[in-house]
């Protein structure tokens, strides 16, 4: 008897043949990547390898020169396509947290669903309330935003990419920016995150994440993905692992 033929899965967001130059400097070059529904994709590279600007360029932050964006199969590159509307789909955290230093951690993660989703205050609030406690920030939505340590105000920054329920989340190097001793519990927040199905595409120069919680990590270099695979195929085994500069050698 044969098998019934069954469709592959179209990944949740496809990134096909992307071209993006800043003047002679061309740094994306043909990119390609999938990313899976409730997977999380590592994107790993030297510094200046590109990898914020796929991020900024899923996130329709930067125009591209030529190539596909696909979410859920629809071009966002398309003319007809509403790019905010797109935009509100997915949720991007960066470096620096962007927080409103006049507004509360409360005020800060309920202005989106307000501005963007069309919801009541009330709503807002409480979809708000609901995801600082799920981030572990419950008895700081009154606080200011420089009155938390810098791990407390990304976790802040995450909540507000959160609160809509966005169906992929673009985290572009979060714990760059944080002391030593704060990267754990971000790094903590987002393995748990990734645990519970959320769709992660995630720039990192942390290899113990990128182990630990990635399906896929992507090794960019000279505008494209050079290598992909599970963590122990790109990064080696623990004991024995590759280095970023061994395996831009390796391609080279
Ligand atoms: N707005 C811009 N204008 C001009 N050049 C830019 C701009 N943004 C990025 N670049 C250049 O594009 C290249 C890729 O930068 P990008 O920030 O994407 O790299 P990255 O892999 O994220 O680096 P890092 O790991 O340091 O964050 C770099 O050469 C950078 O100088």
């Amino acid at each position: 008897m044969t098998e019934p033929m069954t469709e592959p899965t179209a990944p949740l967001l496809r990134v096909a043949g992307l071209r993006k130059s800043f003047g002679t400097n061309l740094v994306l070059d043909g990119l390609d990547l999938d990313v899976a529904e409730h997977s999380c994709v590592v994107l790993i590279g030297s510094s200046g390898s590109g990898k914020s600007t796929l991020l900024r360029a899923v996130d329709l932050l930067e125009e591209v020169d030529d190539g596909v964006i696909e979410l859920r199969g629809v071009d966002l590159a398309d003319p007809w396509v509403d790019a905010n509307a797109a935009r509100a789909r997915m949720g991007m955290v960066f470096q620096a947290y962007n927080l409103f230093p006049h507004m509360s951690v409360l005020a800060n993660v309920a202005l989106a669903p307000r501005l963007v989703h069309g919801r009541t205050k009330d709503e807002a609030e409480s979809a708000a309330v609901a995801i600082l406690e799920r981030v572990g920030l419950g008895d700081k939505v009154t606080a200011y935003p420089d009155h938390l340590s810098g791990g407390q105000q990304q976790r802040a920054a995450i909540a507000r990419a959160l609160v809509n329920g966005p169906e992929l989340l673009l985290l572009d190097e979060v714990t760059s920016a944080l002391d030593p001793e704060l990267v754990g519990e971000v790094l903590d927040l987002l393995a748990e995150l990734r645990t519970e199905g959320t769709t992660m595409l995630v720039a990192t120069h942390e290899m113990g994440f990128a182990r630990q919680a990635a399906d896929l990590v992507c090794f960019l270099d000279g505008g494209r993905v050079l290598e992909s695979g599970p963590p122990e195929q790109v990064l080696g085994a623990p004991e024995q692992p590759r280095t970023r500069e061994f395996l831009a050698r390796l391609h080279a």
